[in-house]
């Protein structure tokens, strides 16, 4: 197995580029499947397992996918009479693939999903979807943990969000687009990740128009054809390393960083005291010496996103005093904190907040990642942490990002992705990742 090892108290300075949106690509990788005509051609695409995963999902729908990781483009051919089912193996390694849904749908006039279950953060039904795609027409079935959803043909319809999901909006938007007359979707989801996939339908021959706004108008189209479309620039990962540069007190331009996308977490930074700033290139965040503590609260864009929250904790744990933080999104989003605590953190969850005593002391500690963004929160607390910190389980860190120990080093931290032997070996040699990192 391969676990990354930081040796904290390094300031990160330098530049930083950011890669394609994880949440962008891979449902625009679904939509390819609605161009029955001509070839997708996806560039600033990342390299990340959760895009071999859609790739494999693809693949299996019987499309042709040239993956060119140098150059970071995804070709996709999906002419060919598609399969419309979906198997477990594969949405059960990434639920994302629930996104298919809608595009086999459209296209296929039926689709075979395996039912995605829930996750470590949370219980993640798929019922806002379904209310979607019958109100298109659809006849949904429920059987041996497969939806099937099957229309001989879709219509426009008025349709409102209990919640504005994103993958709800995602599924129902791309299933509309092919639908006879307009759809009308209200309280949607509003992510740049939604604006670009609409940008990339559009490019494709829909007809979509309100994306980033509550309501979405879609007006159905005949067929659809390949397009090319460059991937949005990942807010996420953006951010991540907009905290990693703050809370070690850095000085880091995050390269074509977009602020407009990340204007909740920015206006909380500055809140503690750390300056950002756009810059022709970027954006720059420089860390102050010393964090002031703040109070968050996940909400869905353009509120402040859940899936900035765990690396959010550490900037407030390091704060001078007590930080609240409030998790609406997901039921389950607070698992890092208990490996935290070997980090030496000190905090209270109540209900879906969590109190947050700082400054922290934080010292190195073998940790275990839980989920993708507990994974990159562990990793920067060991940025700041005396001694050691050991964090496994990176699986989870492939889901979202790419050459995350790489990109540090370069900034400067000292910082290693290396392979250590069985865990069970391991456990009787805790000195090894120390010999080896050194
Ligand atoms: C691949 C991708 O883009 N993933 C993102 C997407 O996930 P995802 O699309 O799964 O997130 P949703 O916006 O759908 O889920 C948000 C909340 O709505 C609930 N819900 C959702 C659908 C539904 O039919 N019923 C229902 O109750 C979920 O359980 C959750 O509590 O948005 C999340 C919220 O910003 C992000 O954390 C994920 O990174
Ligand atoms: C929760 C996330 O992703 P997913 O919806 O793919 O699990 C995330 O990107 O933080």
């Amino acid at each position: 197995m391969e676990e990354i090892v930081v040796h904290g108290g390094q300031r990160l300075t330098g530049n930083v580029h950011i890669e394609g949106a994880k949440n962008a690509v891979l449902p625009i990788l679904a939509a390819s499947i609605l161009a029955s005509e001509g070839r997708t051609r996806l560039t600033n695409v990342p390299v990340l397992s959760d895009v071999f995963t859609m790739n494999n999902v693809l693949r299996f729908l019987n499309t042709t996918i040239d993956f060119d990781e140098i150059n970071k483009e995804i070709t996709i051919d999906a002419t060919r009479q598609l399969s419309s089912e979906a198997p477990f193996q594969y949405v059960s390694k990434m639920r994302a693939s629930i996104v298919v849904m809608g595009p086999l749908l459209a296209r296929c006039g039926h689709a075979k999903v395996a039912m995605p279950g829930g996750c470590a953060i949370g219980s993640r039904p798929i019922d806002l979807h379904l209310k979607g795609l019958s109100a298109l027409g659809a006849t949904i079935e429920r059987h041996d943990g497969y939806v099937e959803a099957s229309a001989e043909h879709l219509h426009g319809a008025s349709i409102y969000l209990d919640f504005p999901s994103v993958g709800a909006t995602q599924n129902i938007m791309m299933a509309a687009t092919l639908a006879e007359g307009e759809t009308v979707m209200e309280n949607v989801a509003r992510e740049p990740e939604i604006v670009d996939l609409a940008n990339c339908l559009n490019q494709m021959g829909a007809r979509i128009t309100g994306a980033g706004t509550e309501t979405l108008r879609i007006e159905g189209v005949r067929q659809l054809h390949g397009c090319e479309h460059s991937i949005v620039q990942d807010r996420i990962e953006a951010g991540t390393f907009m905290v990693a540069a703050a809370v070690t007190a850095g000085n880091v331009l995050v390269e074509d960083a977009i602020s407009e996308h990340n204007k909740p977490l920015i206006s909380k930074m500055r809140e503690m005291g750390v300056v950002v700033r756009d810059e022709p290139d970027g954006v720059r965040v420089i860390g102050p010496k010393q964090l002031k503590p703040t109070s968050v609260k996940t909400l869905p864009h353009p509120g402040f996103p859940t899936d900035m929250q765990p690396q959010m904790t550490i900037l407030q744990l390091c704060a001078q005093g007590t930080s609240l933080l409030t998790e609406t999104v997901f039921e389950n989003r607070f698992m890092h904190l208990e490996e935290l605590r070997r980090m030496n953190a000190d905090f209270k969850v109540e209900g879906r907040s969590v109190i947050l005593y700082g400054p922290t002391d934080f010292n190195g500690a073998q940790v275990a990642a839980t989920d993708l963004r507990a994974a990159a929160a562990l990793v920067i607390a060991g940025l700041v942490a005396r001694g050691y910190t050991e964090v496994t389980n990176l699986k989870y860190l492939d889901r979202g990002y790419f050459d995350f120990h790489g990109k540090l080093a370069r900034l400067g931290a000292d910082v290693k992705r290396i392979s250590v032997p069985d865990e069970s070996v391991y456990a009787l040699n805790s000195d090894y990742a120390h010999e080896a990192a050194e």
